[in-house]
């Protein structure tokens, strides 16, 4: 027997949350109302019901607690289809290990004998194919062995959670109590070792953002739009009414079935309005993902509510739109910023003629900055554009013909992701970076405003976090290996690339209307073409100056060099049994030493593996100080009692590292500015006299020793991560063969990553040289200083003997 940490809702009903199972056929209409109204806590304090956090205590349930009416109906159609549902329940009680799905009830009502039944015994789940992955989890379709039941099982990595326990335990709370056709639930959920396995229904067509990638990279029909969003809405209705703050809608969340049906998921950083203390702090946190969360959410300390989910809605909607979210070609933080700087985006009444005039008042009331001028979910589906919308099982249908299984699409994604990273494995995040603070002179000029903060601790964040240690997963025996031996190219954070690399800007621009136009083009980073004004080269001499302007943006620089190399490097690039899905169930990355630090990118996508951060490797080139910010594949949880704006701004522009500050070194010391000595042997005695008395080395050199020790340290620096650069870079080609050497054509690719390999070790051969020039130029100038000074004490000595002869003479 595989070790696996069994949750159980145990015939003893110890646990708080222990609930008895369902009852076994068609429940009585009263009792089913009775259930129903159980089914979830009307008083928040059944919802908060805690299991201990810590992980070794996770071996207590976190079942569901399943329970609507409307499945239970399906369940006895199922059943009625499949003898085989009956049989798996009375397996189920025989192991005395069930969950069984369907009304809540107390322990005190007597378990049926054959209900659709989910154990949580992980040999009972035969993990098939990978269908998604997010942040923290990897998702498969799985058939439930003893009913024979289509399911997918969510792989929750509790190590890489480690640091927020809770809202895993939530999630699988709230999946659990979940009663909503448009809102998927967990019909139960398991913790295996390291992991948490969430068993729910399988949405065989993946989530919206698949479906674009696939086969609509520039969006979708209005029509289409119109069923997807109205259903999605419905889900948050009634969440929201239900108390519930989903903080995650995207269309990667808003999953389909085939025959049409949409159901809003991932309960990760959902909140609780209810919640008291803590949980209620927790909500000065910022959790989402950069482009989709509202800017009173990007605030810390304003708080937010429910409202923040139809900004993220409105996001989403230009998102089924264009194909993409507005701002999803930037970093995040400058996401950030340009969420709270710029108008909202929107539908542009001009460029986006294709769309109905309602459709773009609908967005528009979504994204108001005032979250208490946004309409609710209620109000807004009485909305004409709701209204008219068609029944998603027609409309919704019509998209998903001619379509290759979900996994397969899975796989052909990750493989293009894969291909799409390797050449970009120069990034160039570090200019992004650098144009985040230059572009946008508010930010340049306010340096201790919050913005500025930001970048700092987007600077900094990239040396914090760190990988996840590879998972103990001890999953089941299974055999099967049917599975599409899992490819295993995990994709990338830049899978957005995939749908539109081509002329992107202009449509993301298009995407934000004439409201937008002027401030956005003020804030296109450095790198743009599409620079009207020159600004271009405002900014970049703006960044050369930052850049040497001190250590600060210089570490930024190279956090932010190494993300997407460390990023690909983490990928599980070989094959992978399903044997091996059921040991590890997540995929963790193997080499977790790498430097890792945010995304050049801010969209955030179901097939983007998790960016995770590095410890140590930033650390080791300057120890800066720690702060702790959570941000995962594109979501960021910021907390602000974690972040400390105020040691942010302490840290001087132009302070130098520790190293430089406790003296002059003289190691490399020489001026190479304008400073000179006068050696002109001038023998007069007044100016012998000044040469005598000068303090040349000490008053003049070492200002100048101390200016060129800091630029030769700053090279050195640039050299040291150049060398890392080209340590990653080497590791994204053994990445990248072995991608060829899994049959794609990506011949083109690797010699243009060839290319940039070469390139980059003459940019190092460069620095290697000039820094030997700088010394070869200090060593010069120490010997002229050397050889002035003896050239002053001879002139003193003369002096001396020239006072002693006048001496002499007058005595
Ligand atoms: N029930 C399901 N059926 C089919 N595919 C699913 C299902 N649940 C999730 N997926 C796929 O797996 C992806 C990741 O799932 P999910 O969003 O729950 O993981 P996560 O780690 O919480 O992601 P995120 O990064 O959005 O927080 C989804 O985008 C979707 O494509």
């Amino acid at each position: 027997m595989q070790a696996h940490t069994s949750l159980t809702y145990a015939a003893s009903n110890t646990h708080p949350l222990a609930i008895s199972a369902p009852p076994p056929g068609p429940t009585p209409a009263t009792s089913r109302q009775n259930n129903y109204s159980l089914s979830f806590p009307k008083s928040p304090l059944l919802f908060l019901l805690s299991i201990s956090p810590s992980l070794p205590s996770l071996s207590l349930s976190l079942s569901s607690l399943h329970s609507p009416a409307r499945d239970t109906g399906q369940a006895v159609r199922r059943r009625r289809r499949s003898p085989e549902l009956g049989a798996g329940g009375s397996e189920h009680a025989r192991r005395g290990a069930m969950v069984r799905s369907g009304s809540l009830r107390r322990s005190s009502v007597p378990a049926p004998a054959a209900v659709p039944a989910f154990t949580a015994l992980p040999g009972d789940y035969r993990l098939l194919e990978e269908v998604g992955y997010g942040a923290n989890a990897v998702v498969y379709r799985a058939v439930f062995i003893p009913t024979n039941r289509t399911v997918a099982v969510k792989c929750l990595d509790l190590d890489r959670v480690n640091s927020n326990l809770d809202d895993v335990r939530k999630e699988a709370q709230t999946m659990s109590l979940i009663d909503h056709p448009n809102v998927i639930k967990s019909y139960c959920s398991f913790a295996v070792d390291h992991n948490l396995w969430v068993v729910m229904p399988f949405m065989s067509e993946g989530s919206c953002l698949h479906l674009m990638k696939v086969a609509y990279p520039d969006g979708f029909d209005e029509p289409v739009i119109a069923s997807i969003l109205k259903e999605t809405l419905k889900a948050l209705e009634y969440l929201h009414r239900q108390g519930h703050i989903h903080r995650d809608v995207k269309a990667g969340n808003i999953l389909i079935d085939s025959p049409g049906v949409v159901k809003l998921g991932d309960f990760g950083v959902s909140a609780c309005m209810f919640d008291r203390g803590d949980r209620q702090r927790a909500r000065n946190t910022f959790v989402g993902t950069p482009c989709w969360m509202a800017p009173e959410v990007l605030q810390p300390g304003t708080g937010y509510n429910f409202k923040a989910d139809i900004w993220s809605f409105g996001i989403t909607a230009l998102e089924l739109a264009h194909g993409h979210a507005p701002f999803s070609k930037y970093p995040p933080m400058k996401v950030l910023l340009m969420t709270l700087q710029n108008a909202p985006p929107g539908l542009d009444y001009d460029r986006d003629k294709k769309f109905s005039k309602s459709f773009k008042e609908m967005v528009a009331m979504c994204l108001v900055k005032d979250q208490t001028k946004r309409p609710t979910a209620e109000k807004l589906l009485k909305h004409s554009f709701f209204k008219n919308a068609k029944p998603p099982e027609l409309i919704v249908k019509s998209i998903l013909t001619d379509l290759p299984p979900l996994w397969d699409r899975v796989k052909a994604l990750q493989l293009k992701d894969a291909a799409q990273l390797a050449l970009k494995k120069m990034p160039s995040s570090e200019q992004e970076a650098l144009s985040m603070i230059c572009d946008d002179d508010p930010v340049e000029l306010k340096e201790d405003d919050d913005s500025a903060r930001i970048t700092d601790i987007y600077k900094d964040t990239s040396s914090d976090s760190h990988f996840g240690k590879p998972a103990q997963l001890n999953g089941n025996n299974c055999s099967e290996t049917s599975a599409a031996a899992n490819q295993g190219l995990n994709g990338s954070e830049t899978s957005e690339a995939l749908s539109s690399n081509n002329g992107s800007a202009d449509s993301e621009r298009k995407a934000d209307g004439p409201r937008n136009q002027g401030s956005e083009i003020d804030l296109l980073p450095s790198t743009s073409k599409l620079d009207p004004d020159g600004k271009k080269c405002r900014s970049e001499v703006r960044q050369k100056q930052r850049t040497y302007s001190g250590p600060v943006l210089q570490s930024g620089l190279h956090n932010s060099s190494l993300t997407e190399r460390g990023h690909i490097v983490e990928r599980d690039v070989g094959g992978q049994s399903v044997s091996d899905k059921q040991k590890n169930g997540t995929r963790r990355p193997n080499n977790l030493s790498g430097p890792l630090s945010l995304p050049t990118r801010a969209s955030a996508n179901s097939l983007s593996a998790p960016i995770r951060s590095s410890a140590g490797y930033v650390g080791s080139l300057g120890d800066k100080p720690k702060r702790t910010m959570v941000e995962i594949k594109g979501r960021f949880s910021v907390t602000s009692e974690n972040v400390d704006l105020a040691k942010v701004q302490e840290i001087p522009v132009n302070s130098s590292p520790q190293k430089f500050q406790e003296g002059p070194s003289l190691r490399k010391s020489a001026s190479v500015g304008d400073w000179s000595v006068n050696a002109k042997t001038t023998s007069t005695s007044h100016q012998r006299k000044e040469l005598c008395n000068s303090s040349v080395s000490a008053s003049i050199l070492i200002p100048h020793l101390q200016n060129l020790v800091k630029q030769t340290a700053f090279q050195q620096d640039l050299i040291t991560d150049l060398l890392s650069s080209l340590q990653q870079n080497e590791r994204v080609d053994a990445a990248q063969s072995r991608v060829q050497s899994m049959g794609t054509n990506l011949v083109v690719e690797a010699s243009t990553a060839e290319g940039e390999r070469s390139l980059l070790v003459k940019i190092f051969e460069l620095q290697s040289r000039m820094i030997s020039l700088t010394d070869e130029l200090i060593a010069t100038k120490l010997k002229h200083v050397q050889l002035q000074e003896e050239l002053n004490a001879l002139y003193c000595q003369e002096e001396i003997v020239d006072m002693r002869e006048e001496e002499n003479e007058e005595a």
